[in-house]
């Protein structure tokens, strides 16, 4: 680490990534999302290639500081010749009708499934495009899927056996983030309240058996939970709510969106559910479990 704060302290644009990414993860140092984000800055203005793409995403964002969509909108442009990503998120942006702070200018109507458990469907939330963006994402970067421990920890869980990919706040681009908003306006709630998007992927006899999204451990609750599905080409794996009789089998592109709390925070009783056992295919979701309050750093 002294040799890294070295290299820092004279400016030396890779010292100052390589101390922006233990800042951020903490372990050798103190985790400090805040102090993290200003050396990425600094290691970009230094002309830092990937610290540059960080430094855009945390802007777009506003996670860990500032936000300012338009600049990072003109930035990435200019970011198109160190990161072949920018020029297909740049289209993917927009076709998306966003207004100039990146919040979607159009929602679309949902159906009410259910008033207990509180569950709604977007049918139509994401197009084929923003899906098959998601999907590669994803691919090549699954890994076992873990759970809550209540601890502020997660922890390898039989009753998850799936794999998942979370797309954390660094990696968090701006097609993820616009899409994070779009989350977020259609749950009515703020996107700085929802965890990391993860992507999640069952292949056959893989499955979340039943379980709340609500966490006893927390202190700041899961109160919604959105899972938008990424393709429908599979048997089984359904959404399954234990003490009713709603499955949900969403097609490509669609939101389900439900409730985990009751209006005074406790747990509704009726939001407990499982993700059904795959029979055949592989099914692909990204899910993001949105707070009571703010939760990005
Ligand atoms: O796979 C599903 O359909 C449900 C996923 C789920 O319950 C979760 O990620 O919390
Ligand atoms: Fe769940």
């Amino acid at each position: 680490m002294f040799l890294v704060r070295q290299l820092a302290a004279h400016g030396h644009p890779d010292g100052l990534f390589v101390l922006g990414r233990h800042l951020w993860s903490g372990g050798l140092v103190t985790s400090d999302p805040v102090a993290a984000r200003e050396q990425f800055d600094r290691a970009a203005r230094a002309g830092h290639g990937p610290a540059r793409i960080l430094s855009t995403n945390l802007l777009a964002s506003g996670i860990a500081g500032p936000r300012n969509w338009l600049t990072a909108l003109s930035r990435m442009s200019d970011e198109r010749a160190i990161d072949p990503r920018r020029k297909l998120q740049i289209e993917l942006l927009s076709r998306m009708t966003l207004n100039s702070a990146g919040q979607p200018e159009r929602l679309r109507k949902p159906e009410r499934l259910s008033d207990l458990p509180d569950a709604q469907l977007f049918p139509g939330f994401a197009t084929a495009a923003e899906c098959a963006y998601l999907l590669e994402l994803g691919s090549r970067n699954y890994r076992p899927a873990e759970i809550n421990d209540g601890r502020g920890g997660t922890r390898l869980d039989p009753i998850r056996n799936s794999d998942e990919f979370t797309i954390h706040w660094l990696i968090e681009d701006p097609v993820v983030h616009a899409i994070n908003r779009r989350i977020a306006a259609v749950a009515a709630s703020e996107a700085d309240r929802g965890e990391a998007m993860q992507l999640l992927r069952y292949r056959p006899g893989q499955r979340y058996r039943a379980h709340y999204d609500y966490n006893p451990g927390l202190d700041n609750q899961r109160e919604l939970t959105a899972l938008i599905y990424l393709n429908h080409d599979y048997k089984g794996g359904e959404t399954s709510f234990i003490k009713t009789a709603l499955k949900v089998k969403g097609r490509k592109g669609d939101l389900l969106l439900f409730r985990n709390t009751l209006s005074d925070g406790s747990v509704d009783p009726m939001s407990e559910h499982e993700g059904s056992s795959i029979i055949s295919g592989t099914k692909y979701l990204a899910s993001r479990w949105i707070r009571e309050r703010r939760f990005a750093p």
